[in-house]
């Protein structure tokens, strides 16, 4: 691999070593590898979405629309490929999206992903949902690691205001808040399996390790509340009341970058914006909320148009490759947030499977700018994509 990568000239392949030679580097073959190693009901878990799962295959079909149109003879022998989003520095424009209840994938669960990601130097979003306490991630993922948290905003504000202290103390720098998932969406997989990582324990350590909740369920967590702790979690998960006046709490409460996600609307980004918010992250949550919603990456173009350069615009729901991530970019994203890709790397490598994905899709993002005549992700605009004939 490594005369290869010599070969392709890429920077992120050269002198990191190999990706891993058990894995594809077609990263879009990594679902149907990942189906062979897990049970039904957790592949299941992962790899479904909401309804007819139209929304899911929306968001693919959307990068599919786009095409790249190259240009030749502009020096690109000096590439970078580092951004900055909200006060992180990022080697790269890509993030570990949040995503919970990782042990259901690999038994080193959210600590693998957070040791990939710090060994590529990646932001990775801690999510309220991890099957790990995030002091444990972040311990994994080391003191310099750069990691943000994302809420899920529960109905106790008391243990919103805890979460926060224990992201802050745990070394999260920006507050990823998710609006689109105040209660799970009608997820015919998991009906139909009869399935939830929750009932089995998986993807409540933030609240059961948390002393706010241990209070409220009358002490720490053990067999013999076990049932009771539980309910009381599913009751108090979301909070559906909640409008954008209440925004003001956060403020409140995180002294550092608040970013909203699962922003699908303009208007909706403008709102953030006149309410201070930092960034917006353009997302349908990989289609598993609103079955019929719009594709991700057709929205983004309208948000960003109405975020302009007021808020970082960051997007998620359907990224597969470096490609996908160039057209992101090209449409308005400041960086984007990779979701299923690296759980699919976590349950078939554990760390290093993560870190093949990671270092995948940097090595070809940067070889895509590159053959497209650029060298930066900033030069990044529409004018590089075209319209793909319908007739494909
Ligand atoms: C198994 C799974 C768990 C997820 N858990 C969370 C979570 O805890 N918090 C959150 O904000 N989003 C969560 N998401 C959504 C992701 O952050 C992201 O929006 C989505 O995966 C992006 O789509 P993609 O998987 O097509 O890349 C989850 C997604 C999956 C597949
Ligand atoms: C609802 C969460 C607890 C997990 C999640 O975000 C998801 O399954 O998509």
């Amino acid at each position: 691999m490594s005369a290869l990568a010599d070969f392709q000239n890429s920077l992120y392949l050269q002198g990191l070593g190999d990706v891993l030679p058990s894995l594809p580097t077609d990263l879009t073959k990594l679902e149907g590898l990942a189906e062979g190693v897990l049970s039904r009901r957790a592949f299941g878990y992962v790899a479904g979405a909401a309804g007819s799962e139209a929304t899911a295959r929306a968001n693919r079909a959307a990068f599919d629309r786009w095409r790249i149109v190259p240009r030749m003879l502009r020096d690109v022998a000096e590439r970078d490929l580092s951004v900055e989003v909200l006060g992180t520095a990022m080697p790269a424009p890509i993030l570990l999206a949040p995503i919970g209840v990782q042990s259901l994938l690999h038994p080193d669960g959210e600590r693998a992903a957070a040791r990939a990601a710090a060994a590529e130097g990646l932001t990775m979003v801690l999510s309220t949902a991890a099957s790990q306490p995030m002091e444990e991630v972040a311990e994994a993922g080391g003191d310099g690691a750069p990691r943000w948290y994302q809420l899920y905003w529960p109905k106790d504000r008391d243990l919103a205001v805890s979460f926060l202290e224990r992201a802050r103390d745990a070394g999260c720098t920006a507050l990823v808040v998710t609006l689109d998932t105040f209660t799970l969406a009608w997820r015919p997989r998991d009906l139909d399996a009869g399935f939830l990582p929750f009932l089995r324990g998986i993807g409540v350590a933030n609240y059961f390790s948390d002393p706010v909740f241990q209070k409220a369920v009358g002490g720490p967590v053990t067999d013999a509340n076990r049932e009771a702790a539980l309910l009381h979690w599913a009751a108090g998960f979301g909070d559906p009341s909640l409008t954008w006046d209440d925004l003001i709490f956060l403020r409140d409460h995180w002294e550092g970058p608040i970013a909203l996600k699962g922003i699908q609307h303009p208007d909706d980004a403008r709102q953030a914006v006149d309410a201070g918010m930092d960034g917006v992250i353009v997302s349908n949550h990989g289609g598993r909320q609103v079955d019929g919603a719009v594709a991700s990456l057709d929205a983004l173009p309208g948000v960003a148009k109405a975020v302009g350069d007021q808020a970082a615009v960051l997007f998620d729901s359907g990224v597969r490759t470096g490609a996908d991530i160039a057209k992101a970019l090209a449409l308005g994203a400041d960086a984007v947030l990779v979701g299923r890709p690296y759980a699919y790397g976590l349950a078939l490598g554990g760390q290093e499977g993560v870190r093949h994905v990671l270092r995948c899709l940097q090595a070809e993002l940067e070889l895509t700018l590159a053959l497209a005549g650029l060298t930066r992700p900033g030069r990044l605009s529409p004018e590089i994509l075209s319209c793909a004939p319908t007739s494909r």
